[in-house]
């Protein structure tokens, strides 16, 4: 058993449904023949290159909608959507694939992966190396990977796995119990979700709460909650090396400005702590 139950939760309702996808899936795509296509999809890209460094990266992320929120945008066209971001000057692209709550899909990552250069994030349920090759094979560069739903062999493994065939691991965090198993379990970048699976709300604290108990050397990204640059360079000052941004550029009038404006303000250095408070 892979997986950890946070049980009533709205996880537990996602992970029952991602199951069921997923047992479609490999009733119908052998793993043999995914690990044939991850062998012909494009090299993976650099994505400690593009999440490290001075400035304060911006993931741009695809997302149709979501529990909290439901529909968000219609996104005909991801694969447009993540060139816009592209444009902007985005460093990563995520995409959701969960189908039923985000209306995603692996074909939105292989649209996105033919359209764009820079890394992309498959954002999804992970709860077997599977769905890793899945990400591989549909041209992801890195994965997911959430320390709330997996136990700790899993947790182990699937990061290693990930490493293995090429996709780096983005290890999501809550909580410090949380932090302290990714920490434990070798994640080199880690990311910390505001949004309180609980409850759905967004509590931009828990970043400048947790931030300062990782390690040294590892990636820290905020994700969700960035609503402008001043989100960004909240969450820079409290040490963010990355945002991960969704749904305030998928409901705003110009995707690829809005990115722009983050990655404005993400490439000065007054966003970094050691430069005070001023942003
Ligand atoms: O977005 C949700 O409602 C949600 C609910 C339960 C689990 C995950 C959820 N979102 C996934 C994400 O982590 C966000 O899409 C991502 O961090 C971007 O957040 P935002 O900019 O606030 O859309």
């Amino acid at each position: 058993m892979n997986e950890r139950s946070l049980s009533g939760t709205v996880l537990d309702d996602i992970l029952a449904g991602v199951r069921e996808d997923l047992a479609a899936r490999q009733a119908a795509v052998s793993l043999e023949d995914l690990k044939e296509r991850a062998g012909r999809a494009p090299a993976p890209r650099d994505a400690y290159a593009a999440l490290g460094g001075d400035k304060v990266s911006v993931i741009a992320e695809v997302k149709r909608s979501s529990p909290s929120k439901g529909a968000l945008a219609a996104i005909a066209d991801p694969a447009a959507l993540a060139a816009d971001y592209e444009e902007g000057g985005a460093h990563v692209i995520s995409v959701l694939t969960e189908r039923r709550r985000f209306g995603g899909s692996l074909d939105d990552l292989a649209a996105v992966r033919a359209r764009v250069d820079i890394p992309i994030l498959r954002k999804d349920f992970i709860v077997t190396s599977y769905q890793l090759w899945e990400a591989r094979a549909h041209g992801a560069d890195l994965a997911l990977l959430m320390v709330v739903s997996l136990e700790q062999p899993a947790l182990v493994s699937l990061i290693e796995r990930a490493e293995s065939i090429g996709l780096t691991p983005l290890v999501e965090i809550h909580t410090e119990e949380e932090l302290e198993r990714a920490v434990a379990a070798g994640a080199r970048i880690i990311g910390i979700n505001a949004r309180n699976l609980k409850t759905l709300e967004v509590d931009r604290d828990v970043f400048a709460k947790l931030a300062p108990k990782i390690p040294d050397g590892i990636i820290k990204i905020a994700e969700s909650g960035v609503r402008g640059p001043h989100d960004l360079l909240a969450y820079a000052r409290a040490g963010a090396d990355a945002v991960l941004v969704g749904e305030s550029l998928v409901t705003g009038k110009d995707p690829r400005k809005a990115v722009e404006a983050l990655v404005t303000a993400g490439a000065h250095p007054a966003t970094r702590p050691d430069h005070g408070s001023e942003g």
